[in-house]
């Protein structure tokens, strides 16, 4: 039977919480400050009770207060600071990332939607969504294996990563769907984005046990509009372009209908 765990000791939280709200540096400094402040106080009750039987060994006292009591008590502050903001990364990552990928998880993604919708509709700047879905992804875990699935989703996952710019926001929607979000981009430059990465991931292959493993992807792609109430209708004008590529034979791209505003949807040659 494992020992019960012991309980965190009560100023835990309470330091976790100013290192949070303060920061490594500034907590840091707050606590060597409190911790030198402690060290002068000591020294001065040595002062005061010893002082008057042997000088010496008060002065001696004090000193020792002073030169080590307060290094050794700001490093020991410095590595449970680090220690706890450490801890506090970890803890974010979790919570924002998807475990097996490390691409932002569905909910972290509309989080941040919500916020990049807002600041789109409020400078009027154009922005695009792309829904990625691996084509026939069953056949891999059931040819190769479910590691191998895994494996393949986080390949596919780098790749997207790097064809995009900085402010993109990629996330894994569900099992072997990722979704884009696509910050002032027009339609032509979604779709530009999205038939890259078509090409990126056919042209991808893993080594899986001395075999070569490769997937396509279907993408659907939509363009934020003026009738677009909220991130959801822009969410399912992405969702039918991906059902259209879909049902186009897979390993496509497929512009939401309205997104050229009456010229025809995009098809791939
Ligand atoms: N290895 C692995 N497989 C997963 C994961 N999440 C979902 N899947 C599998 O992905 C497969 C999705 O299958 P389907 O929804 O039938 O779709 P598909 O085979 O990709 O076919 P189409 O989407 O129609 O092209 C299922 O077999 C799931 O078990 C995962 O995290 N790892």
């Amino acid at each position: 039977m494992l020992p019960p765990k012991s309980a965190p000791p009560v100023w835990l939280p309470w330091l976790s919480r100013l290192v949070l709200r303060l920061g490594v540096g500034r907590s840091t400094a707050l606590l060597t400050l409190l911790a030198w402040a402690g060290a002068v106080a000591l020294s001065q009750l040595a002062i005061t009770l010893i002082g008057q039987g042997d000088r010496w060994l008060a002065a001696l006292f004090s000193s020792i207060c002073c030169l080590v009591i307060t290094p050794v008590l700001g490093f020991a502050c410095m590595r449970l600071v680090s220690h706890l903001d450490l801890e506090h990364g970890h803890m974010r990552r979790l919570a924002t990332r998807d475990g097996l990928t490390g691409v932002y998880n569905r909910r972290h993604f509309l989080d941040l939607l919500e916020r990049e919708w807002s600041r789109a509709q409020r400078y009027d700047t154009a922005a695009a969504m792309l829904l990625l879905d691996v084509d026939h992804f069953k056949n891999i875990n059931d040819q190769f294996g479910h590691l191998c699935g895994d494996a393949m989703l986080k390949a596919v996952a780098e790749a997207l990563l790097d064809i995009l710019r900085q402010p993109d926001v990629l996330a894994r929607f569900g099992g072997e769907e990722f979704i884009v979000f696509l910050p002032q981009t027009d339609p032509l430059g979604a779709i530009d984005v999205a038939e890259r990465m078509r090409d990126c991931i056919e042209r991808l292959s893993l080594d899986w046990e001395g075999k070569s493993v490769s997937v396509t992807i279907s993408v659907g792609v939509a363009a934020m509009r003026p009738e677009h109430v909220t991130v959801d209708h822009l969410i399912h004008d992405a969702d039918v372009a991906l059902y259209a590529a879909k049902a186009a034979g897979r390993n496509c791209v497929r512009a939401g209908d309205g997104l050229f505003a009456g010229k025809p949807s995009y098809q791939r040659t």
